[in-house]
């Protein structure tokens, strides 16, 4: 059977204000998905109205083509984990498996056997009679799972489930998390403002702004063809290059940014932009390359500001001066010409560009079909 969970023009209100506003989209049965977007965005409450703690003001949720106006969280085929987990302290990690199905009134063998079931599941065959408090917080937090999974739902619900756990747990959980997921099979409906953990884990993600879905994607198009300025910026380091069109070729599009430089891209969504209409430029660090001798489009006078080093990669800030070919040669040293802010670029730390000292003088230049030019909106807060 199917459980398609479907948002059909969703919209919650508290008083005046609009917490989820129009969410319309259908998470397949199966699916891993995330809802991504920052503090405040809505994402709980648009998870609190799947898992029927919560009703929408205009609006339906289906699941599996069933319409849940009325039907309460225990009558839904759902389970919710949240960040702080609730186990009950006292009771072994197998009676702790088990609980809802003592509820149900399941015999103590039956229940055994399926709590056991659920530690292998769970990658932690050998812990049933341990105690909570002697578990790590990462195995606390996949017997949490298991303990959600004992009841059957169709549709596991997510709430930042792993924020409460140092880095490199977390980043552990999210392969445990995924590879639990394509164990069972379920939908798995996951909300975070993390986004390394929404792009690492799901199938496609919702990201979410001021209570709007802006764009629903699989993470590899979130990141490389954002929609929107917000999911541009929000989503990964970016630079964004304000400027106004002055021409267009089909979806190439060339620019002047704010800083006098010429540059093109091209435009998302095959949007027909006017010449002289405003617009943001956005370029990932990692496409920012030291220009080869040959001629090219796009090819920026730079001066090194600093460079840090992280381990695997090295960033490195620019002042960009001018348009090479074009007007301008090396920018002053401590000029800015990229709306306000230096240039990043990002490079890998294979040692093929050697150790940059400050105030050299270089030429940058990135490819036009990596740089998304978007209309003028409303960025993420950094
Ligand atoms: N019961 C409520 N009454 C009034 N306002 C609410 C209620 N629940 C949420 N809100 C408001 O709705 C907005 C969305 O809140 P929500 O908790 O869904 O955001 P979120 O994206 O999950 O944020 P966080 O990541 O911080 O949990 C916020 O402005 C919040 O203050």
């Amino acid at each position: 059977m199917s459980r398609d969970v479907t948002l059909e023009h969703v919209t919650i209100r508290f008083g005046s204000h609009t917490a989820v506003d129009d969410a319309h989209l259908t998470i397949r049965s199966g699916e891993f998905f995330s809802f991504l977007g920052p503090s405040g965005c809505g994402k709980t409450t648009l998870l609190r109205c799947v898992s029927g703690f919560l009703e929408p003001t205009e609006g339906r949720v289906l699941i599996g083509g069933e319409d849940m106006r009325g039907v309460g969280p225990n009558r839904r085929p759902t389970a919710l984990i949240f960040q702080n987990l609730a186990l009950f302290p006292l009771m072994s990690v197998a009676e702790n498996i088990a609980f809802a199905l003592e509820v149900r009134g399941v015999g103590r063998q039956a229940r055994r056997k399926r709590a056991v079931e659920l530690l292998e599941l769970i990658a932690l065959p050998h812990v049933g009679d341990k105690k909570v408090y002697e578990l790590s917080g990462g195995q606390r937090q996949r017997v949490a799972i298991a303990r959600a999974l004992a009841a059957e739902p169709q549709i596991l619900l997510l709430d930042e489930p792993l924020s409460a756990l140092d880095l490199k747990l977390r980043q552990h959980m999210r392969s445990e998390l995924r590879a639990i997921q394509r164990r069972v099979g379920l939908t798995f409906i996951y909300i975070t403002h993390d986004q390394g953990e929404a792009l690492t884990m799901s199938d496609r993600v919702a990201v979410m702004s001021e209570g709007r879905i802006e764009q629903v994607d699989e993470p590899l198009a979130v990141y490389d063809h954002p929609k929107t300025s917000f999911v541009a910026s929000f989503v990964g380091e970016t630079n964004v290059l304000p400027a106004t069109v002055t021409g267009r070729d089909g979806t190439d599009v060339t620019l002047q940014t704010d800083g006098g430089l010429i540059v093109q891209g091209f435009a998302v969504g095959r949007r027909q932009y006017r010449a002289g209409e405003r617009c943001q430029v956005f370029v990932r660090p990692e496409q920012i390359k030291v220009a080869p001798p040959e001629p090219g489009p796009n090819r920026l006078a730079a001066r090194v500001l600093a460079e840090e080093f992280e381990g695997n990669l090295r960033h490195v800030s620019l002042a960009v001066g001018g348009s090479v070919g074009g007007s301008g040669g090396a920018p002053a040293v401590g000029a800015l010409a990229v709306g306000g802010q230096p240039l990043r670029m990002s490079v890998v730390n294979d040692g093929s560009l050697p150790p940059l000292q400050p105030d050299a003088a270089l030429t940058v230049t990135f490819d036009p079909s990596v740089a998304s030019v978007l209309p003028e909106g409303p960025l993420a807060r950094a």
